[in-house]
């Protein structure tokens, strides 16, 4: 069994409708599709795009190889072996943009745009989805506990209690992007390169007769990093002055211990007295970590509770987005190719909100000129002129058109960026690092008041007059 390969990794309706498409011949026409989010979650103001560097291996590995093939066979009898012979030559030869991961984004904003035969756009959608959703989900839920703790030592400790072994590796470098220190995940740090800590669990200490021999016999074996769990029996009555004379210990070997963590019971409470005890001791530069069940919310009352924390191990909370499990970004068809010409498309609801936004667009970011900030997003049709010449540019909401500005002196910068050109790989995959700074700087450029995690101000998307044009246009034909 091929583990590796995720060609298959799609929904049983996509081939279906490929094989439909290819029984009428309409399998080779073009089709513009776009992904992107309807609702933020955690009632975050932003999330944190992540997911394009698993999209990339996974377009660059798509192939039906035998098992696939032979699989298909079992699944449906009406598949011609004409078509599963198609699906043989099958390669992605599309186009495909999207926004660098660690970008700030928003509801309505195209994130991925793919251009392809129909054949390989609608393969593809699944694997999009069931990837950039989990990854933007987790780097958004990371970001919201960097938010709180901005000048802390965050690490990511949830592989155990992840939806298993993808979401858990993903999930760390997604942390990662939104500047979370490190990963317990030895894996991820292999495959990504994020730094890798860890301390010691309660089995170690229960694994001794006593909890200063288990102390004293962990801080020999790994006298350069010892961070020693100290609630195992009682955290002020014998775990912290047991954890006193480990080091007093490793002073006397020229060592210094690096923190105790506290995992359980008030971390509040605990935490400030156990730093009392360790100045008092002459550990005034022993650091305390703290875990159990954390988020933003318990860490930002901690820190209102003047908590003595300086690191953070945040796991399950984190890694499985628990308060919002899942992201529901969506891959809409907005344009389709007819008689050699792409024409728009729409799909209507009766939640405005659902209505999709028709036509082949571009992204713009719109920085003040005097700020530098983000004044809003602006997606507007690919062929218009006025906004890539930086002329004068309306923008209004375009539920409400009639709450409306104009902007002069603005820099529109181009937010989807050519990855695949033709099914060639034409975008340098930038490394984590450069994600994780990227997106540090992304940050700058939002007032304040975007960025709070708690009833954060609206960002505005918005769409060119032509754009919204177009959208009433289609509305109405379909009324009609
Ligand atoms: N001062 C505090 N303010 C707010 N929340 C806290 C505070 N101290 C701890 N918490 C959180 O409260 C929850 C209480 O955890 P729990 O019910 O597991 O108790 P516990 O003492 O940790 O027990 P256990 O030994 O089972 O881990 C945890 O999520 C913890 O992070
Ligand atoms: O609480 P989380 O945010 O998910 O962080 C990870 C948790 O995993 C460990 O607990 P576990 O009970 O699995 O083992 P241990 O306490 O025996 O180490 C660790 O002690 C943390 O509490
Ligand atoms: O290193 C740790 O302390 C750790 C790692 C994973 C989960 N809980 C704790």
């Amino acid at each position: 069994m091929n583990y590796d390969n995720l060609t298959l990794h799609t929904d049983k309706y996509q081939i279906n409708m490929m094989y439909a498409h290819w029984l009428q011949g309409s399998h080779k026409e073009k089709a513009v599709f776009e992904v992107y989010f309807r609702k933020l979650p955690f009632g975050n103001g932003y999330a944190v795009f992540a997911g394009l560097e698993r999209i990339v291996h996974y377009i660059r590995n798509l192939r039906f190889g035998d098992e696939e093939i032979a699989y298909l066979r079992t699944q449906e009898e009406n598949y011609r072996e004409a078509f599963l012979d198609e699906l043989r030559q099958f390669k992605f030869n599309g186009n495909l943009h999207a926004v660098p991961e660690g970008t700030l984004v928003f509801p309505n904003v195209p994130l991925v745009r793919v251009e392809a035969s129909v054949f390989e756009a609608q393969l593809v959608e699944t694997a999009l989805l069931n990837f950039m959703n989990y990854q933007t989900l987790v780097a958004t839920k990371a970001s919201r506990v960097k938010q709180v703790a901005p000048h802390d030592v965050l690490l990511e400790f949830g592989t155990r209690r992840a939806q298993e072994a993808d979401a858990a590796i993903w999930g760390a470098r997604a942390s990662y992007v939104a500047g979370f220190h490190a990963t317990s995940n030895l894996r991820a740090g292999m495959l990504f390169g994020i730094p890798t800590k860890g301390t010691h669990a309660h089995a170690w200490v229960q694994a001794h007769d006593t909890e200063e021999e288990a102390f004293r016999k962990y801080a020999e074996a790994l006298p350069d990093q010892v961070t020693l769990l100290v609630d195992t029996y009682d955290t002020l009555k014998s775990g912290v002055p047991n954890a006193i004379k480990t080091a007093r210990f490793l002073q006397s070997q020229g060592k210094r211990m690096n923190a105790i963590r506290l995992d359980s019971g008030d971390l509040a409470y605990l935490s400030q007295q156990a730093r009392k005890m360790l100045d008092e001791a002459g550990f005034p530069d022993v650091l305390i970590v703290a875990s159990n069940d954390l988020d933003e919310n318990i860490i930002e009352g901690l820190k209102t509770q003047d908590a003595r924390i300086d690191i953070w191990g945040v796991g399950t909370q984190l890694i499985t987005a628990a308060d919002q499990p899942a992201l529901g970004g969506v891959y809409k068809l907005v344009a389709r190719e007819k008689n050699g010409e792409y024409v728009p498309v729409i799909k209507i609801s009766g939640n405005p909100e659902k209505v999709s936004n028709p036509g082949f667009k571009e992204v713009y970011r719109i920085l003040n000129k005097k700020t530098g900030k983000a004044e809003a997003d602006y997606l507007a049709l690919q062929h218009e002129a006025d906004i890539k010449n930086g002329e004068r540019i309306k923008l209004f909401d375009p539920i409400h058109p009639y709450i409306h500005k104009y902007i002069d002196d603005y820099e529109a910068v181009p937010l989807l960026q050519a990855v695949f050109a033709q099914g060639a790989l034409v975008y340098e995959l930038p490394t984590l690092e450069q994600i994780r700074d990227y997106h540090a700087e992304q940050k700058q450029i939002f007032w304040p008041q975007y960025l709070r995690k708690l009833n954060p101000e609206v960002y505005r998307v918005n769409l060119s007059t032509e754009a919204w044009k177009l959208k009433m246009d289609l509305i109405h034909q379909h009324q009609g």
